[in-house]
């Protein structure tokens, strides 16, 4: 890979896939997405991966997913726990710009599913996952996006300007 990738990250239902996947309609570059990924890999969605192996099996077999990548000019959605991986967080750093779209806590709320498995441990509150994460994610993101309630075609046309205007890519 080269750092020619533009990845996404962010808590679940922040907006990873359905902005990447604009971004890859505006750049025309590829659009992939390791939770989709996994899931033709293993056969299963993250969510049953998760209800069959476990928590940690799932964490192990999503970095072995990213570790795997080797992709130029693509967007990349990530699923939301990988920023537990450090190595796959240098890999993926390594080989692309890395976009964080914050989202207010409320607004992930309405949206993500209250059946949702999270990579989170048992007794851990959608919350507590979500305040564990915050530094993680600002510490990975090479760009911070405040999402709040923008439209997601607005909040792809601004990754775009920034990318743009700063020469990134
Ligand atoms: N900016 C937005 N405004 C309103 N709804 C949005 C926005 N972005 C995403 N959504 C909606 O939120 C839901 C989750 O979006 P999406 O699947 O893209 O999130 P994700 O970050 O990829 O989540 P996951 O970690 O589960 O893969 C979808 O129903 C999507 O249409
Ligand atoms: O943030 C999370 O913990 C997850 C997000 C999804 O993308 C999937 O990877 C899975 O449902 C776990
Ligand atoms: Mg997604």
């Amino acid at each position: 890979m080269n750092k020619s990738n533009i990845i996404m990250i962010g808590m679940p239902s922040s907006g990873k896939t359905t902005v990447g996947s604009l971004l890859s309609d505006k750049t025309g570059k590829s659009f992939l997405d390791t939770d989709h990924l996994l899931q033709s890999i293993t056969g299963l969605s993250p969510r049953d991966y998760v209800i069959s192996h476990g928590l940690e099996k799932f964490l192990e077999i999503q970095e072995k997913v990213i570790m795997d990548l080797s992709v130029e000019n693509s967007i990349i959605a990530t699923g939301g726990g990988v920023i537990y991986s450090k190595e796959a967080m240098e890999h993926l750093k390594k080989n692309g710009i890395v976009v964080y779209l914050k989202t207010d806590f409320e607004i992930l709320e309405n949206r993500v599913a209250q059946d949702r498995k999270l990579a989170r441990k048992d007794g851990k509150s959608f919350y507590d996952t979500y305040l564990e994460r915050i530094p993680l994610y600002e510490n990975y993101g090479d760009i911070l996006i405040e999402c709040k309630e923008k439209p997601s075609s607005e909040i792809s046309e601004e990754i775009l300007n920034i990318i743009q205007s700063d020469n990134i890519l």
